[in-house]
């Protein structure tokens, strides 16, 4: 093990902290931030997801409901309830926690709630403003990521940061950020993907690699710079009867060899997932700010 290891908990820790201290301070202004999830059908790893959202909204004092659906509920039901949402004030963000059992249209759920709650940064009105540099909501994982590089100081300037995965939820907006034109981006920003010819040639050149594959240790030793900064986006579950829980975590990269050519990389857990938790708490705290401007 040569990499030092990009702490995600600690990183989490800290931006909950800030978050802990406006949500106080906006209290004094009689703004309640408020957070609505909504989950549909029983996926085990949702429901954890969901309740460590819940628990941490209670910690840092901002007011949560999260709202169980059977997971056969109709779009127009699932509908109703978003309209709902939308217009309660007590509520300054709405998620809709993904993935959606298959009678339902994720994008036409996605388009419905009001940009304005939309703290998933999945609106096409918040991508566009990711996009164009302007205010708006951004996706928590990739905004994590940038969170995590800024903590450890780790420059983006003219580096070659590389992207594997191209979803709508990681891959898209992190290539996004990276190459924004201002402080704590400023690079040069590659996406790789599932019909990319000779991946390992291009994620070589990487100086920050972004690896959110959904492919349990796609990416080896091999493929990596020495001296790299690795971010592991993963979160696979596989079985493992010696844990108690019946599986571990693993994450897209193969860790033991990435650690021995890498500077730095995330652990998968304790690595970029607890960022996604507290940039959502960032989030919802923004969207009381602009509700109530
Ligand atoms: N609308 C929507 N928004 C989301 O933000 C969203 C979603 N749907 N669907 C599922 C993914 C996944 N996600 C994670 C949140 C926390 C951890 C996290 O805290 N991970 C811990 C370990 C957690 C564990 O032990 O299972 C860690 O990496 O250390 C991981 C993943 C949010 N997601």
């Amino acid at each position: 093990m040569k990499a030092m290891l990009l702490n995600g908990k600690d990183v989490a820790k800290s931006v909950r902290e800030s978050v802990k201290h406006e949500v106080e301070a906006l209290k004094k202004e009689n703004i309640y931030p408020g957070l609505a999830v909504v989950l549909v059908g029983e996926d085990p790893a949702s429901k954890v997801y969901v309740r460590n959202k819940g628990r941490t909204c209670e910690k840092l004092g901002i007011f949560s409901e999260t709202i169980t659906l059977p997971k056969d509920v109709s779009q127009k039901e699932l509908n109703t309830i978003i309209d709902k949402l939308n217009h309660d004030p007590k509520f300054h963000g709405i998620l809709v926690q993904m993935p959606l059992p298959r009678q339902l249209d994720a994008s036409e759920i996605i388009h419905r709630i009001r940009p304005e709650k939309d703290v998933d940064g999945f609106h096409p009105e918040n991508v566009g403003r990711l996009i164009l540099d302007e205010e708006g909501f951004q996706p928590c994982t990739p905004a994590g990521i940038m969170e995590i590089l800024r903590y450890y100081k780790i420059s983006l300037e003219g580096k070659h940061a590389v992207v594997v995965g191209r979803s709508n939820i990681v891959g898209k907006p992190m290539l996004n950020m990276l190459y924004q034109k201002k402080k704590d981006a400023n690079a040069t920003a590659t996406i790789c993907h599932t019909r990319t010819q000779d991946m390992g040639a291009i994620t070589r050149t990487a100086d920050v690699l972004i690896v959110a594959a959904g492919v349990p240790e796609f990416v080896t030793g091999d493929m990596i710079k020495p001296g790299a900064v690795v971010i592991d986006v993963g979160m696979n579950r596989v079985d493992d009867p010696s844990t108690d829980k019946g599986y571990r975590l693993t994450g897209d990269v193969k860790f033991d060899e990435a650690s021995e050519i890498a500077s730095a990389i995330t652990p998968v857990p304790g690595g970029v997932g607890p960022m996604t938790i507290a940039m959502l708490m960032v989030n919802t705290v923004k969207a009381a700010k602009f509700q109530n401007r």
